[in-house]
């Protein structure tokens, strides 16, 4: 029985408890999201760890006229549960159902769209010049955690926003933890000035500065405050230009609300560090953060996950082992996670290989600059990232990497469609993005076979590399000996048909693309590479098929379809080129088997292509445009 939390759509109903009222009704918001988020699933520990901190946003601020901003937005469920979304709260992340992120479109309280981290400030600050030109008396406050605050973005943004005297409140929700516990000199400092006996000298200070300082005494102040930077990142932020105040205990209502009220009506660049606990009030989650960052449903009572994942490995785990073996035997190895060391499979890497192991916080431009500092040096990274991350280092990619030619492996995972994150994370454009650029070669394991071995392929390359892979399992193939490089550019006949039509695949489709070749006796291919294509293959298939399918999880606009089509062209012959792949189209969330019928990328999807070909060409349509 949720006897407060079922009074309470919008934030006026909050407004209208009493103060006293806030921690039963934090208790019922704790309550509410165990029991839903073991239903569905979701972003758990972030959510139980922000319960007092938005519901003093929201009780101190006038939302929606007062801007939150929330960064990456993967603790935003509260805000959401607060601002007309309880009822639809079971269909998060789910196909039609509400974002696990603030998206726009979803509601006026969502003010910006997130899914990727350390950009609140910037859009805050960009929010809160817009109210300083169209006078418009609003606050304007980034909610941003310390992993996001790791970031070079974030503290472009801080460094701006201090040269604008800009009329913002940011608030540094720090937990001690990204994902995995967090990295850097400056969350050391934090957590070194949270046990240490400065933090209760600050939170004096903290009062002190909810008096508003008078500018008289400003000098004063900065004095002291320089002082205490010996020991505190207070100073750091003050010579940003931020009012510097906390930390303060981001689960005490009673601590936060005045602080709130106080800060709302305080001009200028304001940082107030808010001290959290990850998981909040749900002792597994507690205990272990980083296993209920995101969770699939689970038993609320024992915290263990309602399904436990049977039958073939994760690419993700053949990949973390296979970067294992390699490591083993060729010391230059260097494995590099900007922040998802489990997400990407770098656990056993790092209990391996301690010191071949970097996770550099959430930094995906530095990840790459620091991996080319590595190479030139003689060194052999492998950058362990998500599709959807590395669109962040485009320019270090290019620049960096690809130019001077430098021998960095990329082990791209959540490469196509990702599920329940939607958009944000969508791993659909890095077949499109990577092929335009010189000196790369780009592979495609049809199973974790061919994943262990372009792994050895990249590492034995000159240049840079990449693999990729989706968020899903392997085939479960037998794995015997180490992982063997593959000759370059070249492609395997997987299956002789009847001439008339091929299937090309790139990527894990072995099984469908088998199974739909069957009912029109079908050529398939393991194309294995994008780049470079097995061109030699593509002209001989290209006279003696009439019919060439690709096959992709990727953008069709600029993906390997494309270069297929490209090169055939080139050529004076007959054939016809189709292309499965994903529209131009941001892919919404939702299941990942669906979303592959959905676009065709299955054996149903295959089989229709095929035979609609293999009609008469006037009936033949675009199979690739479902
Ligand atoms: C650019 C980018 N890199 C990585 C991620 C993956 N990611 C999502 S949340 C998160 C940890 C964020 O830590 P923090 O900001 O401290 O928030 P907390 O979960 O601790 O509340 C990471 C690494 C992301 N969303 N965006
Ligand atoms: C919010 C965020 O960016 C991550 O927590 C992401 O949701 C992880 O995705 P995976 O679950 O695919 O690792
Ligand atoms: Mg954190």
């Amino acid at each position: 029985m949720s006897q407060l939390l079922d009074t309470i759509n919008y934030p006026e109903d909050l407004r209208s408890l009493e103060e006293s009222q806030l921690p039963e009704l934090a208790a019922e918001l704790r309550a509410f999201l165990l029991e839903s988020l073991s239903e569905t699933g979701g972003h758990l520990g972030a959510n139980l760890g922000t319960v007092e901190l938005t519901l003093a946003l929201h009780y101190a601020f006038s939302t929606p006229r007062d801007r939150l901003v929330w960064d990456v937005g993967h603790q935003a469920y509260v805000h959401k549960l607060l601002t007309g979304r309880r009822g639809a709260f079971g269909t998060i992340r789910q196909a039609g159902g509400l974002s696990g992120f603030p998206k726009r479109k979803e509601s006026p309280y969502d003010t910006f769209g997130v899914g990727h981290a350390s950009t609140s400030i910037s859009a805050a600050l960009g929010m809160a010049q817009a109210a300083a030109e169209q006078g418009e008396d609003r606050a304007v406050t980034a909610i941003i955690g310390d992993g996001a605050m790791t970031a070079g973005m974030a503290f472009e943004a801080l460094n701006h926003a201090g040269h604008l005297n800009a009329n913002l409140l940011v608030i540094l929700n720090d937990n001690e933890m990204s994902i995995s516990p967090n990295v850097g000199a400056l969350s050391k400092r934090f957590s070194r000035l949270i046990a240490g006996r400065w933090y209760n000298r600050m939170r004096d200070n903290a009062d002190r500065a909810l008096a508003r300082i008078p500018p008289a005494r400003d000098f004063a102040k900065r004095a002291e405050e320089h002082f205490k930077g010996l020991i505190t990142p207070g100073t750091l932020f003050e010579e940003l230009g931020f009012n510097y105040i906390g930390p303060v205990d981001g689960h005490n209502l009673e601590e936060l609300l005045p602080i709130l009220t106080n800060l709302r009506g305080m001009d200028g660049p304001r940082l107030l560090h808010v001290v959290t606990r990850k998981g909040k009030g749900y002792e597994p989650a507690e205990n272990e953060p980083t296993k209920y960052h995101g969770v699939t449903p689970f038993d609320p009572v024992t915290g263990a996950p309602r399904k436990s994942g049977g039958g073939a490995q994760a690419y993700t785990k053949v990949f973390g082992d296979a970067l294992c073996e390699v490591a083993a035997a060729d010391a230059r190895v260097t494995g590099i996670t900007p922040a998802m060391r489990e997400g990407s499979g770098l656990v056993e890497f790092e209990q391996q290989f301690p010191e071949r192991f970097f996770d550099v916080g959430i930094a995906e431009q530095h990840a790459l600059t620091f991996a080319a500092g590595q190479a030139c040096e003689g060194l052999r990274p492998v950058v362990a990232i998500y599709s959807t991350f590395l669109q962040r280092a485009y320019d270090q990619l290019i620049h960096d990497i690809a130019i001077q030619n430098l021998p960095v492996v990329f082990a791209i995972d959540r490469a196509g469609i990702v599920g329940p994150d939607g958009p944000t994370h969508g791993g659909n454009f890095d077949l499109s993005f990577l092929r335009p650029i010189p000196n790369m070669t780009i592979m495609t394991p049809a199973n974790e076979l061919d994943l262990r071995n372009m792994l050895a392929t990249g590492l034995a390359l000159d240049g840079p590399s990449a693999l990729r892979y989706p968020k899903d399992k392997a085939v479960g193939l037998a794995m015997s000996g180490p992982p063997e490089p593959l000759e370059v550019g070249k492609a395997e006949v997987v299956r002789e048909g009847n001439g008339d039509q091929a299937l090309l695949v790139f990527g894990p489709f072995m099984g469908a693309a088998l199974e739909a070749a069957e009912a029109t006796d079908a050529t398939v291919v393991n194309m294995r590479f994008v780049k470079p294509l097995d061109t030699a293959l593509l002209a001989e298939l290209a006279v003696s098929h009439s019919h060439l399918v690709t096959v992709e999880e990727n953008a069709l606009a600029g993906g390997a379809g494309e270069a297929v089509q490209a090169f055939i062209g080139t050529l004076d012959a007959e054939v016809e080129v189709r292309c499965l792949g994903l529209p131009d189209a941001f892919v919404p969330q939702g299941e990942r088997g669906a979303l592959l019928t959905e676009y065709g990328l299955d054996a149903r999807g295959m089989t229709a292509c095929l035979q609609e070909l293999a009609q008469p060409r006037q009936v033949a349509r675009e199979c690739s445009q479902k």
